[in-house]
C-alpha cells in the first residue's frame, strides 16, 4: 500500500484537476480525481448524485473514494473542493503531502465561468464561492503541508511551485539547482 505523492486540495475553480494531471505527467506517475471516480463507480454524473440522494450522500460516497485512492494510488491525487467538509475525510489525509491551491473570488468565476456543472454553483454562484469558502478556508489550511496561490500564476508555474514546496524537482528528473550546480563545479 503506497499513500500518494501529493494530494491536491481547494475551492472549485483553484485549478486541483488541470494542475494534478500536468503534475503527474511531470513526476511520471499517475493520476487520479475522486470526481472522476465516483462518477465512474455510481456510474451517474455528481450533479445527479446530489440532485437525487443529497450532499450528505454525496460525502459518504466522497469519503470511501478519498480512503480508497489514499490506499491504493501512489501517484497524484486531486479531491473535490468540498471533500474536505467531512471529519472522516480530514482524518484520512493526517500527515500526507497535502497541497491547498488558493484562489480568489474574481479568479474562480473566470475560471468555472457562470454557468459550471459544479451543483453548488449552479444558483448565484458568487455569493455561493464566497459563502463557502469563507467556511472552507480554516479547514483546508489545517489539512494543508503548503498553500499555494493560483492567483498569478499559469498552470504550468503552479506545478513548478509544488514541486519546490514538496521538494520534488529531483523525482520530476529536473536539472540540480543554482546551489547544487556550484556544489559540484
Ligand atoms: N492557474 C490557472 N490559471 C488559469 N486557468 C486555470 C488555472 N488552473 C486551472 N485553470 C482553468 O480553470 C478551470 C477549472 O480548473 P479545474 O482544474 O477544473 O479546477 P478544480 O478541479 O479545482 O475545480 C479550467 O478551465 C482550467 O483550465
Ligand atoms: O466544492 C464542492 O463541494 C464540489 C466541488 C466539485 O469538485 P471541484 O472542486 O473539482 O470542482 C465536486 O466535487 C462537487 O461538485 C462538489
Ligand atoms: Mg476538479
Amino acid at each position: 500500500m503506497t499513500s500518494p505523492a501529493v494530494v491536491l486540495i481547494g475551492p472549485p475553480g483553484a485549478g486541483k484537476s488541470t494542475v494534478g494531471a500536468l503534475l503527474a505527467e511531470r513526476l511520471g506517475v499517475g493520476y487520479r480525481d475522486t470526481d472522476a471516480d465516483i462518477v465512474a463507480t455510481a456510474g451517474r454524473p455528481i450533479a445527479e448524485i446530489f440532485i437525487d440522494e443529497g450532499e450528505p450522500h454525496f460525502r459518504e460516497l466522497e469519503r470511501a473514494a478519498v480512503r480508497d485512492a489514499l490506499d491504493s494510488h501512489p501517484g497524484v491525487l486531486s479531491l473535490g473542493g468540498g471533500a474536505i467538509l467531512d471529519d472522516g475525510t480530514r482524518k484520512l489525509l493526517t500527515g500526507l503531502p497535502v497541497i491547498f491551491l488558493d484562489v480568489q473570488l474574481a479568479d474562480a468565476v473566470k475560471r468555472v465561468g457562470l454557468d459550471a456543472p459544479r451543483p453548488l454553483l449552479a444558483v448565484n454562484p458568487r455569493k455561493q464561492w464566497r459563502e463557502l469558502m469563507e467556511r472552507r478556508r480554516p479547514l483546508y489550511t489545517e489539512v494543508a503541508r503548503a498553500v499555494i496561490d493560483t492567483g498569478e500564476r499559469s498552470p504550468g508555474q503552479v506545478v513548478d511551485t509544488i514541486l519546490d514546496a514538496l521538494e520534488l524537482r529531483q523525482a520530476a528528473g529536473d536539472a540540480p539547482q543554482a546551489a547544487n550546480r556550484e556544489e559540484q563545479a
